[in-house]
């Protein structure tokens, strides 16, 4: 078992600032109004939803786009094998330093599952929920991930629980959902047209044979609408996955969109499709490529006013372990668990209370500063992209060269919106050294960003940024994310105003 031990002293270290730190940080000088505009179910807060949904999101960080900056969740790999074949997924495929769907470094049977939980429970306050996401697919061999919840359930009662299926036997299992108490599943469903799903399908295996084609499609397609319906009826909330892929959905997906809000449908999540040749999918092979960042944003925008979207999946391995954006699965492969753990609740339990008092500092600059930003908003200020660097709490909290991924925010008069994650492929720093080859990786990365906001950058990034017209802006006071980029906006804004007046 890894030595690391979470405490939420250690929590304060890494720059989730207990009560009494807090206080001691600057007020910001102007202020954010989070996701004012297309309010999300990711940003949303307790009063945009009854109360009974409330309680299912607040501590979920996949339905909630601010407990994502708190909790934690944790895949067990217990469902091998799949009914269906998607053109762009491969399960044999496993690297351990590679982080994409149905991807795992190991197996585990529902016994070594549920030890597995309870002894990441013990060491990581964070966590607040499980789910079965594969490799394969959760309801193919439903007894399996049934078992699993079962036993973490008598364990470790707080837990929320979640499955991820492609819907075919989804129909099949509904009342059992409910006995097991999972209020989150997610359907992937990457079109309404059997057509279309023709092309992504290549087949499926149902009543005992293989089908091919369209025939196929439409039988997915209907079962998925059936378990949707279901799922719907019995009140358990459900967010949709779509994976686009440029050329055969992405033009679609606005209809598949309108269908399942009108289902009622929770969330939307349309992701990226991921295809590399050397993955060994179809698509992968016959060089299928995905969207680029801009043509994802493009697309959410266009769903703006459909079903709430999703735009802080990090389209997670079938082990991850953490917060979104960080997987500490190797930390906890089955070597390091030990034959017998005895669950101990105090420290979840301490962290959620802390995590409340958070919440509540963070709506009250919310509240602040909103009006600051409305009044930029009557004069017309231009949008803004602005890249964030953060490990956790809903803070900017790390160090440029520390991180694998930038959290992009857009920010106009109107308010502060999460846009989504951008993944690099290495640190900038490694162990003190500046690993300058991956400059352009990040660059790339960084494609229509005004601004950087790190809690610490070196002279030689710093220097490449700038070279590049991205400003950078190095805060060391670990402020809320929100506050700090309607700050530096504020401040943006207000100088090109003075110049406009003084022309
Ligand atoms: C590995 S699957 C497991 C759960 C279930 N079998 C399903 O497909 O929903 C989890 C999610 O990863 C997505 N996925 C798998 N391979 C992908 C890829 N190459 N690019 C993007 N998403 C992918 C699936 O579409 C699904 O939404
Ligand atoms: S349904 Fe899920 S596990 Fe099955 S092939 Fe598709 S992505 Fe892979
Ligand atoms: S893949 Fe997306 S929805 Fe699933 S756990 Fe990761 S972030 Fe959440």
């Amino acid at each position: 078992m890894s030595e690391q031990v979470i405490s939420l002293d250690s929590i304060s270290r890494l720059g989730v600032l207990s009560a009494a730190s807090r206080d001691q940080v600057p007020p910001p000088a102007a202020a954010e109004g989070c996701a004012s505009q297309g309010r999300c179910g990711a940003s949303a807060g307790p009063d945009d939803m009854p109360a009974e949904v409330w309680e299912k999101v607040k501590n979920h960080p996949c339905y909630s786009e601010e407990a994502h900056h708190f909790f934690a969740r944790m895949h067990v790999a217990v469902a091998p094998a799949c009914n269906i074949q998607c053109n762009y997924c491969n399960r044999k495929y496993d690297c351990a330093n590679e982080s994409r769907p149905g991807v795992v470094s190991e197996r585990l049977t529902p016994e070594q599952a549920a030890r597995k939980v309870a002894a990441v429970a013990n060491e990581l306050p964070q966590l607040s929920v499980l789910g079965v996401a594969g490799p394969g697919d959760s309801l193919f061999d439903a007894r399996k991930t049934f078992e699993t919840f079962a036993r973490v359930g008598a364990m470790l009662p707080d837990l929320k629980f979640c499955i991820s299926t492609n819907g075919l036997a989804l129909p099949d299992h509904l009342d059992e959902l409910t006995r097991h108490a999972i209020d989150h599943v997610t359907i992937t469903l990457n079109c309404v047209d059997p057509e279309i799903g023709a092309r992504i399908y290549p087949w499926i295996y149902f009543k005992g044979r293989r089908w091919t084609g369209v025939d196929g499609a439409k039988i997915l397609l209907e079962r998925q609408m059936e378990g949707l319906e279901g799922l719907i009826a019995r009140k358990i909330l459900v967010k949709i996955n779509s994976v686009m892929i440029p050329g055969i959905n992405d033009h679609h997906l606005p209809e598949v969109n309108r269908v399942i809000r009108e289902k009622g449908a929770f969330l939307h999540n349309v992701m990226p499709l991921i295809s590399a040749p050397e993955h060994g999918t179809h698509f992968g092979l016959t060089g299928q490529r995905g969207p680029t960042p801009a043509e994802l944003k493009d697309l959410q925008d266009r769903l703006g006013g459909g079903a709430n979207l999703m735009k802080h999946c990090r389209q997670c391995r079938a082990d991850a372990i953490g917060l979104l954006g960080e997987d500490r699965g190797q930390e906890f492969t089955m070597d390091k668990i030990p034959e017998t753990v005895v669950v101990d609740p105090s420290r979840r339990e301490a962290y959620r209370a802390f995590v409340e008092e958070e919440r509540a500092d963070r709506r009250a600059a919310a509240v602040q500063t909103e009006s600051a930003l409305a009044r930029d908003a009557a004069v017309g200020t231009p949008a803004r992209l602005v890249a964030i660097t953060t490990k956790g709490g809903g803070r900017i909290n790390a160090h440029f060269g520390k991180v694998t991924e930038f959290q992009i925010y857009e920010v106009d008069g109107a308010g502060v919106r999460f846009v989504g994650a951008r993944r690099l492929p290495d640190k900038y720093c490694l162990g003190g050294f500046d690993n300058a080859p991956v400059m352009p990786a990040i660059l790339d990365a960084l494609e229509g960003v005004d601004a950087v906001l790190t809690a610490k950058i070196g002279p030689g990034p710093r220097g490449r940024l700038e070279a590049a017209g991205i400003e950078v802006y190095e805060d060391r006071t670990l402020e809320y994310i929100e506050p700090a980029i309607g700050s530096w906006y504020a401040g943006r804004m207000g100088a090109a105003l003075s110049e406009r007046s003084s022309a």
